[in-house]
């Protein structure tokens, strides 16, 4: 078992790489702690399995280091890594019976077979393969192959770490959340380090306890999906992250006040005063949540006016999509809550408004972050950004 550190790491598949873009995975520093369970989340080429594959050893970094408890391990073969990866397509040996294949890496490694045997019952048991052991793999479907390549990675007791590469793509979706409440079980019970990587922002959070957020070859956001709700460092984490995702917005820091055409954004005390210090500023990006836009009932001075342009119903909530000063936006509102027509009023709360300069989050100094916390932890819609990040 292992603590996996990415030091300075970076990899291009060009011969001449010359700009950032150039790198399917930019320069990046990363710890993947022992016995942790984490997902890589990101959409399709961003270097998810770029990464994995330098990890295993599969590839050779173009730079910096692999380091498993603090050795580097760039010079390893894969099989000298003791990681044990689980890809897309399930990997068995057709030929041999489901036992067999479960038996394969540890027979490989020469361990006695009473070991193999008590091993192997234990890991058919968890994954619910105990009926099928005699039978030869080939005549199994694809999501019982892909349970035994899972258990292949699970039976060795010595793994540094256990890699998935989207292991649910050949699942069928009612078997898909059964598997992967199986994984966390899994985790739970053997405490390995595991690395899931998906597309797929519920399997990410009903896996993982921190979640690294890939785009463009680089982790913008490694938090609990907690955090990556109510906080995201990136605009594209506020984008790829909840159902619908965060709306954004260019607004103008001019004379000490945040505006969108002519509206004033207001915006909390601390983040007023580091725009100031970095004087106007013309592309602040506005983000906030759907879930968090305040819907008024009615006319209302503090609010603003806007357009509603359709209502979609989701059964127990509603999507409300409106127009502010031209941009399409949305709110969610709740079942019990009155649907605006033609005209709503809307305000958005300080304390989920958040700002982005260069598409990255502008932070909270750390007083201002724990006494707004503070002043706001009983506001937190903390059930509704769970549910969110679900969806
Ligand atoms: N063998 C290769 N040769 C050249 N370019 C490659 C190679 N493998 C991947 N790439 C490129 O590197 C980038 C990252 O690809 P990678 O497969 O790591 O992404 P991914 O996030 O795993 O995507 P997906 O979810 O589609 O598998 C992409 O631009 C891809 O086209």
């Amino acid at each position: 078992m292992a603590e996996i550190t990415l030091n300075a790491l970076a990899h291009t598949y060009s011969d001449s790489p010359t700009k950032p873009e150039d790198y399917a995975i930019r320069q990046m520093q990363h710890v993947w702690h022992q016995g942790g369970a984490y997902a890589l989340l990101g959409p399709s080429g961003c270097g998810k399995s770029t990464l994995l594959n330098i990890i295993s050893g599969l590839l050779e970094p173009s730079d910096g280091e692999v380091l498993f408890d603090g050795k580097r391990v760039n010079e390893l073969k894969p099989e000298e890594r003791n990681i044990a990866q689980v890809f897309q397509f399930p990997v068995v040996y057709d030929t041999m019976t489901v036992y067999d294949n479960l038996a394969f890496p540890l027979r490989n490694i020469g361990v006695p077979s009473h070991k193999i045997r008590s091993k192997v019952l234990e890991v058919a048991e968890i994954l619910e393969l105990s009926d099928q052991l005699k039978r030869k793999a080939k005549g199994l479907s694809a999501d019982q192959k892909q349970k035994v390549s899972m258990g292949r990675g699970l039976v060795r007791d010595d793994v540094s770490a256990i890699l998935f590469d989207e292991p649910l793509t050949v699942i069928d979706p009612q078997l898909k959340w059964k598997l992967r409440r199986k994984l966390k079980q899994i985790h739970e019970q053997f405490n390995i380090t595991m690395v899931y990587v998906t597309h797929d922002q519920l399997e990410a959070s009903t896996f993982a306890d921190k979640i690294a957020v890939m785009y463009d070859g680089q982790i913008v956001q490694f938090g609990t999906p907690r955090e990556l709700f109510e906080n995201p460092a990136h605009t594209f984490v506020g984008y790829f992250i909840g159902s619908p995702g965060m709306n954004f917005f260019n607004a103008t820091f001019s004379a000490g006040s945040l505006s969108f055409g002519k509206h004033v954004i207001s915006i909390h005390s601390s983040l007023a005063n580091h725009l100031q210090q970095r004087g106007d500023i013309t592309d602040v990006k506005v983000g906030i949540r759907p879930e968090f836009v305040h819907v008024w009932d009615g006319f209302n001075d503090d609010a603003y006016e806007v357009e509603v342009d359709y209502v979609e119903d989701l059964g127990t909530y509603k999507i409300l999509s409106f127009i502010f000063n031209g941009i399409t936006m949305k709110a969610r509102l709740s079942e019990d809550q009155k649907v605006p027509v033609g005209k709503a009023y809307i305000s958005f709360p300080e304390q989920w408004t958040k700002l982005y300069i260069d598409e990255y989050l502008v932070e909270l100094g750390s007083e201002a972050q724990s006494e707004h916390e503070s002043e706001h932890r009983s506001e937190s819609p903390s059930q509704g950004s769970e549910e969110a990040v679900n969806e």
